[in-house]
């Protein structure tokens, strides 16, 4: 990391978001949850609510995507300690990285053990993804969750490259028999970084533009429009999912 990286986003501005947050909420969060887009009404489930707009908590990043109302909401999901993400973040915003990540360094030092970054931990990076032609979803586990997931017999399993893509990289890469996102891999890259065990659930909302000589981009409000139609589904496979695990 250099230093100009360091000052964009350093260990003590964490320090004190995490702070500012523990002051503010008793809840101690045992899971987090990122809501991407369509998904954010997974967050009125939580019981003895606790949100916070992101403009107020002190060097968190702001949501500029549509469809993201930029809120930490914490509480209860079936008596477990929660917290979500209203409103995730993307390098197309203009982000760069060490702000689209530090809200899931901030996770990590909010829990009452922080760990200590292990960098040999990046190997995570590849994880597995498994698509259910019933509902259009596919979920990506680590390693063991697979295995769990595999037992319980919950879905029908396809395997599928999760591709990163920007904007902007579109170009580089050309893919088939993959999905394509612009955050979650990300999340899942630090959040294993500093030792969180990490289930990813992708909504496919839209077919991907796969002309790469096309201008045409994602239509958000199609992704949106998906989100709303399949939440209830997804709703509570989330809670089924999230309480195997936690
Ligand atoms: O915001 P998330 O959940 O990543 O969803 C996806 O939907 C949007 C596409 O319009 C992008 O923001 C893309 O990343
Ligand atoms: O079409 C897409 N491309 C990349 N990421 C996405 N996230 C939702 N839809 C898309």
């Amino acid at each position: 990391m250099t230093i100009d990286c360091i000052e964009m986003y350093s260990h003590e501005d964490c320090q004190a978001t995490a702070d500012w947050l523990r002051s503010q909420t008793a809840v101690h969060p045992l899971v987090g949850i990122v809501c991407g887009s369509g998904l954010g009404g997974l967050a009125d489930a939580l019981k003895d609510q606790v949100a916070f707009n992101y403009r107020d908590i002190p060097n968190f990043p702001q949501s500029t995507v549509h469809g993201h109302a930029g809120r930490l909401v914490f509480g209860t999901l079936k008596g477990r300690p929660c917290v979500c993400m209203q409103g995730r973040f993307h390098l197309y915003e203009g982000y760069p990285i060490q702000k689209v990540r530090a809200p899931y360094n901030t996770h990590i030092l909010a829990r009452a053990s922080p760990k200590h970054v292990n960098n040999t931990a990046l190997c995570h990076v590849n994880s597995l993804t498994l698509w259910n032609a019933k509902a259009r979803t596919l979920i990506a586990f680590t390693p063991v969750m697979f295995a769990l997931k595999l037992k319980a017999n919950i879905c029908k399993v396809q395997q599928f490259v999760h591709l990163m893509l920007d904007q902007q990289l579109k170009k580089q890469h050309k893919c088939t028999s993959c999905v394509l996102g612009m955050s979650t891999v990300h999340e899942v890259i630090v959040a294993r970084h500093c030792g969180m065990r990490v289930f990813a659930l992708s909504l496919i909302t839209n077919k991907a533009v796969m002309d790469y000589d096309s201008e045409e981009k994602a239509n958000h409000e199609e992704v949106l429009q998906t989100g709303k139609q399949r939440f209830l589904w997804s709703h509570e496979k989330l809670y089924l999912t999230f309480f195997v695990f936690a």
